[in-house]
């Protein structure tokens, strides 16, 4: 779409969100990114914004379950674009009860009039039309439990049997209904300059009402406005985290003073909440493998008047052989994941990840964790967390790593909120999405043993 320099907005909500979705589904674009600069280069309000990411989100978190409703009345095979009008304008009349279904069938005939011809617009309003006639078939009828709860909850069969194989079926259907919910609005008040409450009351100020969180003190959540809009925001007073993202920096909590290492820190998120606990004394080192990323963890640390953070281009697979060898107190690896834990945020990633996709990132992980280890002091703790549900992944890693690191020694992880504190087990914890209505998140904490 970006590269037809076709114009994404024209006032009309379905017909942007069309635009985007045909985007995303050609790989030219991921939905939150094309959503995002959509909103901010056409700037639209309010009410048009809270719309066109609601259908655009809606369409593609449900896009399977859409299918299989409209499967009965589409006849033959039609246009991608067709089929994507169809699915929005069903994802409106099923989900979104308080547009009239009659206005959503009259809004998808028009698009159908300009984008085509007048007789896709026939067979648009007759295929809708009858949909509201006859209503939608139930995923009830499907026999098979694992592909009902993929069509049902549209997640592909082969993760549900994957996370059914891990978690159970209770745990996964939990998690997999909660991947359609709208992403909660959170952010982290930086403690440097501002307890929670007088961020609440700076937020107030703007009409935006925050509430603090009941797991962790520093994470608000917000109601309505865009937090990167605000004051509060520009002056540093938050930083926009989803509140799983605030567990790294807790559990390994570093003391000011200490000499601490990030070594996959680009944005800065993560670094610049090491910065915060530690009072802005001692350092951190923030290493992203892309140069160009490190701007961004600059801009972090300038917006939030932290001090003690340098950022330098480096591979964690190689930094043992630049940096000083065991001269970090603790160090932080939040690695580049599979990112499964993120679906409410990106739903379009549920399509496009594959299974190979996987075995690559456990090399690259156990690659900068073998570093970790050289740079490490000894007693020096190490954090290893990643956005992704994936016990392969996630448990298979620190497996590995154990058994290639004998000073290393898995630890109980402290600082949790209480509620997720039983979670864990052997030094890691699996974050659901139904724990704290958060993304899905992994952490694992590890000691290096002192060596006689
Ligand atoms: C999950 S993101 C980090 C997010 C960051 N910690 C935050 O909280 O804002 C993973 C990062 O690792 C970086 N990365 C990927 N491979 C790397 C490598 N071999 N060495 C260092 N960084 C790497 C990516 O560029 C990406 O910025």
């Amino acid at each position: 779409m970006t590269k037809k320099k076709q114009q994404i907005w024209n006032g009309n909500v379905r017909d942007a969100a069309l635009s985007i979705l045909l985007a995303v589904d050609k790989n030219q674009a991921y939905s939150n990114l094309l959503l995002h600069q959509t909103i901010e280069k056409y700037k639209i309000e309010a009410k048009d914004r809270a719309l066109l990411t609601e259908i655009t989100y809606g369409t593609l978190q449900h896009k399977l379950t859409l299918d299989y409703y409209l499967a009965p009345f589409v006849r033959g095979k039609v246009e991608a674009w067709v089929q994507w009008l169809l699915r929005l304008s069903l994802f409106q009349m099923h989900y979104l009860t308080r547009i009239p279904p009659h206005a959503a069938v009259n809004e998808a005939v028009e698009i159908a009039k300009r984008r085509g011809h007048q007789g896709i617009a026939s067979m648009v309003n007759g295929i809708l039309r009858s949909i509201l006639r006859q209503g939608v078939r139930s995923t009830d009828e499907i026999q098979d439990e694992m592909e009902r709860l993929a069509i049902a909850t549209s997640h592909p069969q082969w993760l549900v049997e994957r996370y059914i194989e891990t978690y159970g079926i209770e745990q996964t259907a939990t998690m997999l209904a909660c991947n359609n919910l709208p992403a909660k609005q959170t952010v982290r008040v930086n403690t440097l300059k501002a307890t929670p409450a007088e961020a609440i009351a700076l937020l107030e100020q703007e009409g935006i009402t925050a509430v603090q969180s009941e797991f962790l003190p520093e994470c608000l959540t917000l109601t309505g406005g865009q937090a990167a809009r605000t004051e509060a925001f520009k002056k540093g007073f938050i930083t926009i985290q989803d509140e799983s993202s605030m567990l790294p920096a807790n559990v390994l909590n570093p003391q000011p003073g200490m000499r601490v290492l990030d070594m996959c820190a680009a944005p800065g998120g993560k670094t610049t909440h090491l910065a915060e606990k530690m009072h802005n004394q001692g350092s951190v080192l923030a290493l992203d493998l892309h140069p160009h990323k490190l701007e961004l963890i600059d801009e972090n640390t300038a917006r939030l008047d932290i001090e003690i953070v340098q950022t330098a281009p480096l591979d964690g697979r190689k930094a043992a052989s630049i940096l000083q060898k065991e001269s970090f107190d603790a160090i932080l690896i939040d690695a580049p994941c599979s990112g499964l834990g993120v679906m409410r945020r990106k739903p379009d990633i549920k399509y496009t990840k594959r299974l190979e996709d996987f075995a690559n990132l456990q090399v690259i992980q156990l690659g900068i964790l073998a570093n970790a280890v050289e740079l490490l002091k000894p007693n020096g703790r190490l954090v290893y967390s990643t956005c992704t549900i994936d016990k392969e992944e996630n448990e298979g890693t620190v497996q590995a790593f154990l058994a290639a690191h004998p000073m290393m020694e898995a630890i109980l992880l402290e600082n949790l909120p209480q509620q997720l504190a039983e979670e864990q087990h052997n030094g890691m914890l699996q974050v659901f999405p139904q724990h704290m209505d958060s993304d899905g998140f992994f952490v694992a904490a590890f000691v290096k043993k002192e060596t006689n």
